[in-house]
């Protein structure tokens, strides 16, 4: 048996990849089984339900049409339980069963600059991480554990394996093998670093499928319309889409037989997706939060939350996306137009929360790579400005404590949050934050841009009924 072991079985994995093998399984190809867990102690209740469930559960999903369907999950064949020394994880990476490890740990777990190096200086856990390997220890974070599961994997000649991220990160193969091959170099360990050159590869890919987080409603609909009581029962649009780069070093499941699209480059695809989708979701989270929404779908048809997002994507994404020089195959208006449908759907219930979250992270991966090329080509940027305004807009009103919710954010240094909202030109203090600008941070053309733009922000929120409240 061949065994893909995931690590961070959040909603997203069980939504998609999980799905995609389970697909696999029940056409009769049934060479391929999945093991996961966390390499955190998190999500302690769910992971707990889905041990005692054999690693099964119900998904819901929900097309534009309001289609409900409900699908027993049973792809996920072994539940590993979190202990600090990662035990498990470590035994099933060590394994010769095991031919891909794949991952996702958020766009925030990856701790890297604008340069792709390791930011050391910002990020303590990765410190600690360091730390823990060189005295031989495993640690939380993907690059920790990571570096303890492939020594391990030397060491009982299981051979050769593929690292598979399935995170929101352009290049994530690359990009996280990079930090990988940074950090097993700080540790100092020369010939694992050699292994993992030769013995792994790591494929970019394209994920996409909106997973919100499961509510107790869903488990009550999966409990009504199944008979079932599932405690991890989770819920996802029908929309679903993975695109991978076909450089699988020890053999992969024959996903193409069930939708999944094996490509030579992701390039097209990830940038369509992280600036598209992605960023166009933040811009309606940070919109919809200031004016007093709670979920996407509302953001989305608020008619001048939805040209804020529209105008970003036509007057300043697309043509960066799409030139003579290098034509896009995709058809991006269709792509920006079919994903509005999707954010509008009101069955998704997604909350502007969830996808507001991790600003420090979305800020330089998803919006300041079109502001750079927009510069680069001496073009306007003033679509694109209005999301880093209305995230500052957003953190000024964290920093009075108004959001409705928890704000999560894994890159944000609160005190320099704080700092920026407490400066005497916030938008000045904002537009110099290295982490979220590299080195745009401080150009006067982007702290003009923004600064416009956080005038028709401050107008968009006075012009919204009951915005005063808030
Ligand atoms: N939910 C979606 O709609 C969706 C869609 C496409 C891609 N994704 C990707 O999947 C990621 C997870 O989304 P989710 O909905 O499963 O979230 P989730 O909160 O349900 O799960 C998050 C998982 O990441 C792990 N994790 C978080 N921070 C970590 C860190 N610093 N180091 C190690 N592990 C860490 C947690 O243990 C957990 O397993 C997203 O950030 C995104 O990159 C999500
Ligand atoms: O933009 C937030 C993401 O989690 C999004 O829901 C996902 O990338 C859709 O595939």
């Amino acid at each position: 048996m061949n065994v893909i072991l995931h690590l961070g079985l959040g909603s997203f994995h069980r939504a998609h990849l999980a799905v995609y093998l389970h697909e696999l399984i029940q056409s009769g190809d049934t060479g391929w089984q999945l093991a996961g867990g966390n390499t955190r102690p998190d999500m302690a209740e769910t992971i707990a339900a889905l041990a005692a469930q054999g690693g099964a559960y119900t998904l819901e999903t929900i097309s534009p049409a309001g289609e409900h369907r409900y699908t027993r999950i049973t792809s996920i064949r072994q539940v590993i339980p979190y202990t600090p020394d990662l035990a498990g994880l470590i035994a099933q990476g060590a394994s010769s069963d095991t031919k891909i490890i794949s991952f996702t740990v958020t766009e925030a777990g990856y701790y890297l600059d604008a340069q792709n190096r390791l930011d050391l200086a910002t990020f303590a856990d990765l410190r600690a991480d360091l730390d823990a390997a060189r005295a031989g220890q495993p640690g939380s974070t993907i690059y920790g554990a990571l570096t303890a599961l492939l020594r391990a994997r030397m060491k009982s000649g299981a051979g050769p394996v593929t690292l598979l991220n399935c995170d929101n990160l352009r290049h994530n193969g690359d990009r996280s093998r990079g930090g990988l091959l940074q950090f097993i170099e700080l540790v100092g360990d020369a010939a694992l670093l050699a292994w993992v050159q030769t013995n792994t590869t790591s494929p970019n890919a394209m994920v996409d499928r909106i997973t919100p987080r499961p509510t107790p409603d869903v488990r009550e609909r999966v409990l009504a319309a199944t008979g079932v009581d599932d405690p991890a029962a989770l819920m996802g649009e029908s929309f679903i889409q993975w695109v991978i780069e076909d450089r699988f070093i020890a053999g992969r499941p024959a996903w193409e037989t069930v939708g999944v699209e094996m490509v030579q480059s992701v390039d097209a695809y990830e940038e369509a997706k992280i600036r598209l989708l992605n960023a166009t979701h933040s811009c309606i989270a940070w919109a919809g939060t200031l004016v007093g929404y709670l979920y996407i779908h509302e953001g989305t048809h608020d008619p001048a939350i939805r040209q804020m997002a529209f105008d970003y994507v036509t007057d300043d994404t697309i043509p960066v996306l799409d030139t003579p020089e290098k034509p896009c195959p995709l058809n991006l208006p269709q792509y920006r137009d079919v994903v509005l449908d999707r954010f509008g759907n009101p069955a998704i219930r997604d909350t502007n929360q969830r996808v507001a979250m991790d600003g420090f992270s979305k800020i330089p991966g998803f919006i300041a790579p079109t502001i750079r090329e927009r510069l680069a080509a001496g073009a306007t940027i003033d679509s694109v400005a209005m999301l880093p305004a209305l995230f500052l807009a957003y953190l000024q009103v964290w920093h009075r404590g108004g959001i409705p919710y928890t704000y999560q954010d894994q890159a944000m240094d609160p005190a320099v949050a704080h700092a920026i909202c407490d400066a005497a030109d916030p938008v000045a203090a904002f537009c110099a934050d290295a982490p979220l600008w590299g080195e745009l941070a401080g150009d006067a053309r982007l702290v003009d841009a923004v600064r416009r733009a956080s005038a028709r922000v401050t107008a968009f929120v006075a012009a919204h009924p009951g915005a005063g409240a808030r």
